[in-house]
């Protein structure tokens, strides 16, 4: 369970405030709590990327005004909520503030009316950072799924880096968070999570490491990097591919030396985390390409898993997917009042082809979940158009498509043929016509457990 405390350090306060000093108020109140305070220009457009920590935003009403962007729609397009900054006395006019300006402060706050307002947001902070009931929710029926279950439940419990492959939104971040809850000590601690595509070059150490106050103009208040931040827990990286060479030197030595010294300090500290990385990369081949370190590939790659995509999963996967968002979205006892999902409705999400996985899957969710709502029925004549933006599964001139249903049909093929040559490989590779080296470079990109295979 987290706590306040945990809150305030990996707490992002947005100010988009006119008044300078009003500004510097609030980074002067609430930084010494942890909180990192970041000046914000004009936020009408939401967040091209989603934010990787729980965020709450102060603003001033006379920016926004009233009448064309209400709060509501602020905290809808955002998802973070919002203190609001009033002229001293008009903080309480109920004419004047609809009610879901529900937090408001007078501009001449103190620190206290200001940390007064935010603990009152803390718990549903709080709450929002757990990670989603997500192994109650994990859908993994298909055989594929389950075999990658397996796997998480042999790996869990030890401490070694775990990288994951898998196509965008096929859930790799969703089994990293697996992988943090089955362990028994990092899972006690904190899980962050940390998008390698989206750190610009000159802010990776100071995100990364953290730094002192003073370390540079503008760093009012020390910082805790992500590296200690996820001290105790797990580190999830994702698009390690991503990670321009210079920055991949700088991770491989802190992962070498488990220490880390924050910018403008002296004093490294000790660091104890679960490293899990992912990407939708061939790492293999980045290195071989000199795109991605060998050093660091190695380091990272200790335990090797691929999350299967949608159309590796299947049909029975897609289908239960969507009933488990629906849930979600509609509520247990709405979704569960339904008669069951009629055939075509399986059939039309069984065949569809979502480029997007499962991400895509649960967009589809959503509008079908507006409609379920509208009527309370599988209207046939409404939900089944709702499909037309997807493609068909056999969809012919989709050319990644193509090359899963090849991956997954390619894996049929070996499986097959260990089975009738009893596993053992000389025969398989002879049988399918390649060497056991490409035979057994085959079975680890297709994930083929080998249990009763001969030693190698
Ligand atoms: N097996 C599953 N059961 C239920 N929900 C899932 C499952 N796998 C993924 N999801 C949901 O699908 C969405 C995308 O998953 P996730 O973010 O883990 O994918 P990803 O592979 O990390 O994506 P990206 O490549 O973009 O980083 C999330 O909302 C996640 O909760």
């Amino acid at each position: 369970m987290k706590t306040d405390r945990w809150a305030y350090e990996n707490l992002e306060v947005y100010v988009w405030e006119g008044k300078q000093e009003i500004a510097d108020r609030i980074t002067r109140f609430l930084a010494p709590l942890g909180v990192e305070v970041i000046r914000a220009g004009a936020l009408e457009a939401p967040p091209a990327e989603p934010r990787l920590k729980p965020a709450i935003a102060v603003i001033s009403v006379s920016v926004i005004g009233n009448a064309k962007f209400t709060a509501l729609d602020w905290e809808a397009a955002h998802g973070m909520p919002v203190v609001w900054v009033a002229a001293p006395g008009r903080e309480g006019d109920p004419g004047r503030f609809p009610p879901e300006y529900a937090h408001i402060l007078s501009a001449d706050f103190s620190g206290a009316d200001l940390r007064g307002q935010i603990g009152k947001l803390l718990p549903q902070l709080l709450a929002a950072s757990e990670p989603e009931t997500e192994v109650a929710d994990l859908v993994a029926e298909s055989p594929a799924m389950r075999q990658l279950l397996e796997q998480v439940d042999t790996f869990a419990d030890f401490p070694s880096n775990v990288m994951l492959y898998g196509e965008t939104g096929a859930g790799k971040e969703r089994i990293a968070r697996l992988f943090h809850e089955r362990n028994r000590s990092y899972g006690k601690g904190p899980f962050v999570a940390v998008n390698c595509g989206a750190i610009p070059d000159g802010l990776f150490e100071s995100q990364f490491f953290g730094h002192a106050k003073g370390a540079f103009t503008g760093a009012m208040y020390a910082h805790q990097g992500y590296f200690e931040q996820a001290n105790g827990g797990t580190l999830f990286l994702d698009e390690i591919g991503d990670l321009p060479m210079f920055q991949q030197v700088k991770l491989l030595r802190v992962l070498e030396e488990k220490a880390v010294t924050r910018l403008g300090s002296t004093l490294p500290v000790r660091l104890d985390f679960r490293l899990v990385a992912a990407t939708n990369k061939d790492l293999r081949e980045a290195v071989g390409q000199g795109r991605f370190r060998a050093d660091l590939y190695f380091r990272l790659s200790v335990i090797e898993l691929r999350v299967p995509s949608l159309e590796e999963r299947g049909p029975g996967d897609k289908v239960l997917l969507l009933q488990s968002f629906l849930r979600q979205m509609m509520g247990r006892a709405e979704h569960d009042a339904l008669p069951p999902a009629p055939d075509w409705l399986r059939g039309a999400v069984g065949t569809a082809y979502f480029n997007g996985n499962v991400r895509e899957l649960r967009n589809l969710a959503e509008r079908v979940g507006i409609v379920l709502r509208q009527c309370r029925a599988w209207d046939e004549g409404r939900i089944r158009p709702l499909f037309r933006s997807l493609r068909p599964g056999a969809f012919e001139g989709n050319e990644r498509a193509a090359d899963w249903r090849g991956d997954a049909e390619e894996r049929r093929r070996i499986i097959a043929a260990l089975d009738a040559n009893g596993w053992r490989r000389q025969d398989t590779a002879a049988c399918l016509g390649i060497s056991r080296k490409v035979l057994w470079e085959k079975m680890r990109k297709f994930q083929i457990a080998d249990n009763e295979a001969e030693p190698a």
